[in-house]
């Protein structure tokens, strides 16, 4: 079946030119089975019905072992009830229809009879297990594919997350596990007609050679139009789903708590309005397309329905008259067929659907694979117990998706840096830091500050050289043993929606909750002023779109995290920026509290473009445009005159230029 693009080209409406800067386009990796469905035949659709409901049946049996089994017998049986349903029924009208006495016939077709009404009994409850069953098992799956899904997303290297392409693909896979939920009633439904079909398919067979040609002749023109709409609605679907998204963009817009004051203030509410309005015409415009095409087709099936039920029944007559059938097997046969074309109807829409729900599972499982292969490695060597010193050697990284990354290359459309050579985020870095002092990492925006710590966190990993914790390489170490040496406050670190005690703890969640601990952290960090200022202390929600939840200010927040690091407990304690959020005098607490804490032991490395706290620091690296370019105690670099003492005078000068006199009135 060659490929059909029924879907209109989408028109570009001026609202996505002038807030999306052209057409919208999906570019996911729906993509990937795009095409496969557009090729959906029927044949093809048979040959890969059994690997779906092979799929869908190992879900299910992961989930729920028990409700999976009774829901396949219950279907088994069901299918052959209805077997001899038909049979039965034949009988009942063959016995019905000889011999002279009514007394004598309704007395012979009296057992058929009982047999009807009880298999149809068993048939019922049959039908109300599976139902049960199946309900039973269905939010199960959902919950082992979600539960899946999430485990493997959170256990990925951070590289992994921020790759494009894997991003793509987490993003794709999470409808796989609401489809692997519904494939679960559709490969129920499925099953159930298959065995009806072949039920009454045998009957049919046994009662006369032309009955089954007929069956499937009533049958087609449905088939044909239930794939024909099914196809067009999943092209379509993908086409569109874009501009879908932006539409519900606009709209969370108009109502999201960060737009809220510039709505207001730039009254930007109508601008967005008359947008969403523009989008959501260009959808039902589509959606009207596609009702028009389903309408036509339904009818030309229906049409061609008509026409075969009027072939079929002229058939049956024709045999009847020339004597080459008997009128109880006739009766049989016009039951049969009606039952076997109903059960041909639900069969070819659920596969149809089973089909398309299959392709999203299909990403879902493609991202396990992908996750499994990307995860955080497990074991490895073990650190030394108590480090000197912390090496960087010749340490290159680049970001994944940058160009200069070694086997990467640039993406269309990412931005062109003419002239300027590409530089890696850290280039062949190589320095010190010993433990149980204060480093201070300084240098001006974008010069690999952060990707440093980061690398030193175990976040991401060198594409060149070594980073030693005195001789062990922390490529090769143990990666989980080197995060619980690590306590960090990074520049964004998360305002978790939670209480200000869970904000705190979550530093060390997989240790039990101890309120000295966290009292003794709240203190360290000088939080307990922040903390004494919530409505509800430790308790209160941090989070202000739910009820009874509280907003902390920048500074306020910036303590708990710094209160969250304090109670990791980590030996080596990352801080990045931790006072950009700071008024002057907190901004003095907190380098007072973080002096303390190296005090005790606790090697800290500091980030921070204050370099009048860096004055404390043991020692300092100076970075610049991704290269360590200076190194020395903070008075050996002011002596030296160069990158550092250059940016501490522009900062002194700011405080020290002549403030002019008032004039006298
Ligand atoms: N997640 C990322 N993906 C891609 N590139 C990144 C990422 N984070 C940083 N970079 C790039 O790496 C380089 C170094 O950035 P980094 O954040 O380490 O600098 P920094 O010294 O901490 O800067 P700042 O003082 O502004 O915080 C920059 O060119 C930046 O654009």
């Amino acid at each position: 079946m060659g490929k059909r693009r029924d879907a209109a080209e989408p028109v570009v409406s001026e609202s996505e030119r002038l807030l999306f800067g052209g057409p919208l386009r999906y570019d996911m990796g729906w993509n990937e089975h795009a095409d496969a469905f557009l090729e959906l035949s029927f044949r093809a659709m048979v040959v890969r019905l059994p690997g779906m409901l092979a799929s869908s049946l190992r879900l299910a049996l992961q989930a729920d072992a028990r409700a999976a089994r009774v829901v396949l017998a219950a279907e088994a049986v069901r299918g052959a009830a209805q077997a001899v349903i038909l049979l039965a029924v034949n009988s009942v009208l063959r016995e019905l229809l000889a011999g002279p006495d009514v007394g004598q016939r309704l007395r012979s077709a009296a057992p058929a009879l009982f047999a009807v009404a009880a298999m149809s009994l068993v048939n019922a409850l049959l039908r109300a297990a599976s139902t049960y069953a199946t309900g039973r098992l269905e939010p199960k799956v959902e919950r082992v594919a979600t539960e899946l899904y999430l485990e493997r997303a959170a256990n990925v290297e951070l590289a992994a997350i921020e790759d494009h392409a894997f991003h793509k693909l987490l993003d794709t896979a999470q409808y796989g596990a609401e489809s692997a939920r519904r494939m679960i009633s559709y490969g129920t439904r499925v099953i159930s007609a298959l065995i009806s079909l072949i039920a009454a398919a045998g009957v049919l067979a046994v009662l006369h050679p032309v009955l089954l040609p007929l069956l499937v002749t009533m049958t087609l023109p449905s088939a044909w139009g239930a794939l024909t709409n099914a196809r067009r609605r999943y092209e379509s679907f993908h086409t569109w789903v874009q501009h879908a998204r932006a539409g519900r963009l606009i709209s969370n817009l108009l109502t999201e708590p960060a737009a809220a004051p510039e709505i207001r203030v730039h009254g930007v509410g109508p601008f967005l309005l008359r947008h969403f309005r523009s989008m959501s015409e260009t959808a039902e415009a589509e959606q009207a397309r596609l009702s028009r095409l389903a309408a036509r087709t339904g009818l030309i099936a229906a049409g061609w329905t008509g026409l075969a039920t009027l072939a079929t029944y002229a058939t049956l007559g024709a045999l009847l008259l020339a004597g080459a059938m008997a009128l109880s097997v006739a009766g049989t046969a016009v039951i049969a067929i009606r039952t076997g074309a109903s059960s041909l109807d639900t069969l070819v829409l659920e596969i149809n659907q089973l089909h398309e729900e299959a392709l999203f599972v299909g990403d879902l499982h493609r991202l396990y694979a992908e996750a499994a292969k990307r995860a955080v490695p497990t074991g490895g060597e073990a650190l030394p117990e108590d480090p000197k010193e912390i090496r960087f050697e010749n340490v290159t990284f680049s970001y994944p998706g940058d160009p200069a990354r070694p086997g990467d290359s640039a993406r269309p459309g990412d931005p062109a840096r003419p002239g300027d050579p590409v530089r890696p985020a850290l280039d062949d870095v190589t320095l010190s830091l010993p433990l149980g002092r204060i480093i201070a990492l300084v240098g001006e925006n974008g010069s690999g500050k952060t990707t440093l710590v980061k690398l030193l966190a175990g976040l991401y990993v060198p594409d060149r050289g070594r980073i030693l914790w005195d001789g062990v390489d922390a490529a090769r170490a143990d990666r989980r043993l080197l995060a619980e040496r690590v306590a960090m406050v990074a520049q964004d670190f998360k305002r978790w929606p939670f209480t200000a005690r869970v904000n705190v703890a979550v530093g060390r969640s997989s240790a039990p909750l101890t309120e000295e601990a966290l009292a003794a952290a709240v203190a360290e960090a000088g939080a307990e002023e922040v903390v004494a200022g919530l409505p509800r202390g430790l308790d209160t929600l941090l989070a202000r779109n739910f009820s009874g939840g509280h907003e902390l200010s920048g500074g306020q927040w910036q303590r708990l995290g710094i209160a969250r690091a304090a109670y990791r407990r980590g030996r080596l304690l990352i801080v990045d920026e931790p006072t950009a959020a700071l008024d002057a005098r907190a901004e003095l607490e907190v380098f007072e509290k973080i002096r303390a804490l190296a005090g005790s032991g606790q090697t800290v490395v500091l980030i921070t473009h204050r370099l009048a706290s860096v004055r404390h620091a043991d020692l300092v690296h100076v970075l610049e445009r991704g290269r360590l370019v200076e190194s020395g105690t903070p008075q050996e670099l002011l002596a030296r005159g160069g990158v550092y003492a250059e940016l501490y005078a522009l900062q002194a000068d700011q405080f020290t230029a002549r403030v002019p006199a008032p004039k006298p009135a």
